[in-house]
C-alpha cells in the first residue's frame, strides 16, 4: 500500500491553453465534447457501463469505463474508473458480491483532531493485535493515469505536467459526479495537501489521500504494484506514522477495505497509516514525505534514529531460507530460529508489524520447528502465523497444525527434513538432492538469512543424483499441469 501514486512533479507553470482537443465517448451519448463540460450520468448502481475511447488509437475499444460497484441494495457503493479488464477480475472474484458484514456497535474508532496533524482517527475501546478495526468500501477507485492527448515537441515539462493534471482532473469529474450526494460531500469533505501544484480539486483530494491498490490490472505481471489508488472517507483520514499500528487489506469478495490492528492498541491511541516503506532510513523517508507537508515526529525519527536505521536495514535484508538451513549440517539445529526471534525482536521494537517480514519470519520459526520434529512448539507458532498472515499479502492457512497431534504434521512437506536422513517426501528428498548435488561448501547461509544452493562449475554431479534430480522435476511439472487442469 502506497499513497502518492501520481507523478507528484509540480506544475510549476499553467500553459495558456490547456489542451481539450482529443475525441472522447462516453456510451451511447458520445460526444466530442463528452470531456469538456461535467457529464452527467444517472447515479446508482443500475448504470449500465460507459466507455471511452483512447485518444491515441481509435481502433482501441473501451481503454476506461467508469462503473459503480458492487451494487448492493442498501449498501454504499463505489465509483470505479477502470482500465479495461479490471471489472471482469472482481466480478470474476468467487463471493463477489458480497454483502459488508454489520458493522460493529459502537465503532472502535472516532475522528477527532490530532495535534499538528489536522484530523486522525483514534480507538474507541483497547484492540487486540489481529483485530478488524473497521469494513469500508472505497468512495472512489481510479487508475493512476489517463491517455492524454500527444502535445507538440516544443511544450515545456511544466506544460506536458499540468496538461496531464487537467486530463486527469476531468476524467475524476465524471465519477465524482455520478455519486450519491452524501458520497460526494464526503469525498469533497477531504483533506487537500495539493492546492497550489496545479491540481485540480478532485485530483488534489486523491493525490493527499489515495491508498494504493494492486492486483486489478490483468496485463501488468506484477500483482504487487500498485496501479489503482482508492479514496475513502474514513481510511484516508489515517495520519502517517513510521511505526504505525493499522494496515488496510482490501477484499475483492465485498469491494471493501478492512483495517486491521497490527499490535494491540490502547484506549484513545491515534490510528496510523504508513504512507511509504518504513524500512528505509529516515533521511530517505523525510524526503519521501515532503510532498504530504509532512514532517513526522513519530519515535523512529526523533529518539536515536540511527540505531532505528539499523535495525530497519536488517528486517529489510532478512530473508528466511528454510530449507537451506534444513539440509546446511554446518549450522546449529537452533540458528534459524535464534536468527528469525532477533529479527522479531527489533520488528516490534521498531513498531512495523504491518510489514510483510513480520509474517514470513513468524512463518518461518514454525517451518523450522516442523523441520526439527517438534510439534509442541510448531502448534504454538502456528497460532501466531493465523494472526500475523491475516493482513500479509499472502493468507497462509494453518489451522490444521493448531493442534500438535494433527496428522497435517506427517504430510507436512517440511516435516523433519532437518533430523531425517532420508525424507519420506517429495520437496525434502529434492532438497537433500539439491545440497547432495552442491557438494559440500555448496550450501551457504549468509548471515542475514538468505540461503544459497551453490552449484560449483565442473563439479560432477553423481549421475544417479542427477537421475533422481530429473526425475522429481519431471514429477513436479506434471503435477503442476495436473493442478492447471483442474
Ligand atoms: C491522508 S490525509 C490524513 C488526514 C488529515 N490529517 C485530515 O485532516 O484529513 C494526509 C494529510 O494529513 C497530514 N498528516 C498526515 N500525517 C501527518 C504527520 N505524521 N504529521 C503531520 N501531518 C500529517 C498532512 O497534512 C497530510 O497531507
Amino acid at each position: 500500500m502506497r499513497r502518492g501514486f501520481l507523478n507528484s512533479t509540480p506544475a510549476k507553470k499553467r500553459p495558456n491553453n490547456p489542451s481539450t482537443a482529443f475525441t472522447a465517448h462516453v456510451g451511447e451519448q458520445a460526444s466530442s465534447a463528452a470531456l469538456e463540460k461535467p457529464v452527467i450520468v444517472p447515479k446508482g448502481y443500475e448504470i449500465k457501463i460507459n466507455y471511452v475511447q483512447g485518444p491515441e488509437d481509435p481502433s482501441n475499444p473501451a481503454t476506461h469505463i467508469w462503473t459503480t460497484l458492487p451494487r448492493v441494495h442498501d449498501e454504499p457503493n463505489t465509483e470505479c474508473l477502470f482500465l479495461r479488464g479490471s471489472e471482469q477480475i472482481i466480478t470474476g472474484t468467487p463471493g463477489f458480491p458480497r454483502g459488508l458484514p454489520p458493522a460493529s456497535s459502537p465503532p472502535a474508532f472516532r475522528r477527532g483532531h490530532s495535534p499538528g496533524k489536522g484530523l486522525g482517527l483514534f480507538s474507541t475501546r483497547p484492540i487486540k493485535q489481529g483485530d478488524i478495526i473497521l469494513w469500508e468500501r472505497p468512495l472512489l477507485i481510479a487508475p493512476a493515469g489517463v491517455p492524454t492527448k500527444k502535445l507538440p515537441p516544443d511544450c515545456s515539462e511544466a506544460q506536458r505536467a499540468q496538461h496531464n493534471l487537467n486530463e486527469y482532473e476531468r476524467y475524476i469529474a465524471i465519477a465524482v459526479n455520478r455519486m450519491t450526494e452524501d458520497r460526494r460531500v464526503a469525498f469533497m469533505g477531504l483533506h487537500n495537501c495539493h492546492q497550489k501544484d496545479g491540481s485540480g480539486p478532485f485530483t488534489g483530494i486523491i493525490r493527499t489521500n489515495g491508498v494504493g491498490l494492486s492486483g486489478l490490472q490483468p496485463w501488468v505481471e506484477d500483482a504487487k504494484m500498485s496501479n489503482y489508488s482508492a479514496t475513502l472517507e474514513h481510511i484516508s483520514r489515517l495520519n502517517h506514522s513510521c511505526s504505525s499500528n493499522t494496515q488496510p487489506r482490501f477484499d475483492r469478495a465485498t469491494f471493501a477495505y478492512k483495517l486491521y490492528a497490527v499490535r494491540d492498541i490502547a484506549e484513545g491511541e491515534e490510528l496510523t497509516f504508513h504512507y511509504l516503506d518504513v524500512l528505509v532510513n529516515k533521511t530517505k523517508r523525510a524526503e519521501i514525505l515532503r510532498p504530504y507537508a509532512v514532517v513526522c515526529t513519530c519515535t523512529a525519527c526523533t529518539e536515536n534514529p540511527t540505531a532505528s536505521d539499523k535495525r530497519r536495514s536488517a528486517i529489510a535484508s532478512f530473508m528466511p531460507s528454510v530449507p537451506v538451513w534444513a539440509v546446511n549440517r554446518e549450522l546449529s539445529d537452533d540458528w534459524l530460529i535464534k536468527k528469525s526471534l532477533q529479527i522479531l525482536e527489533f520488528i516490534e521494537k521498531e513498531k512495523v508489524e504491518h510489514v510483510a517480514m513480520y509474517s514470513m519470519v513468524t512463518c518461518a520459526v514454525l517451518d523450522a520447528y516442523i523441520c526439527l520434529g517438534d510439534r509442541q512448539n510448531a502448534s504454538k507458532w502456528a497460532a501466531k502465523v493465523m494472526i500475523r498472515h491475516r493482513w500479509a499479502e499472502e493468507y497462509k492457512r494453518v489451522e490444521e497444525l493448531l493442534d500438535p497431534n494433527s496428522p497435517a504434521y506427517m504430510q507436512h512437506p517440511l516435516w523433519r527434513l532437518r533430523v531425517d536422513e532420508n525424507p519420506t517426501n517429495d520437496m525434502g528428498a529434492m532438497y537433500k538432492l539439491m545440497a547432495e548435488a552442491c557438494g559440500p561448501g555448496g550450501i551457504t547461509t549468509m548471515d542475514n538469512g538468505v540461503g544459497l544452493f551453490t552449484y560449483t562449475r565442473g563439479q560432477e554431479i553423481p549421475p544417479e543424483t542427477m537421475r533422481k534430480m530429473m526425475a522429481m522435476v519431471k514429477k513436479n511439472e506434471q503435477q503442476e499441469i495436473r493442478e492447471g487442469e483442474t
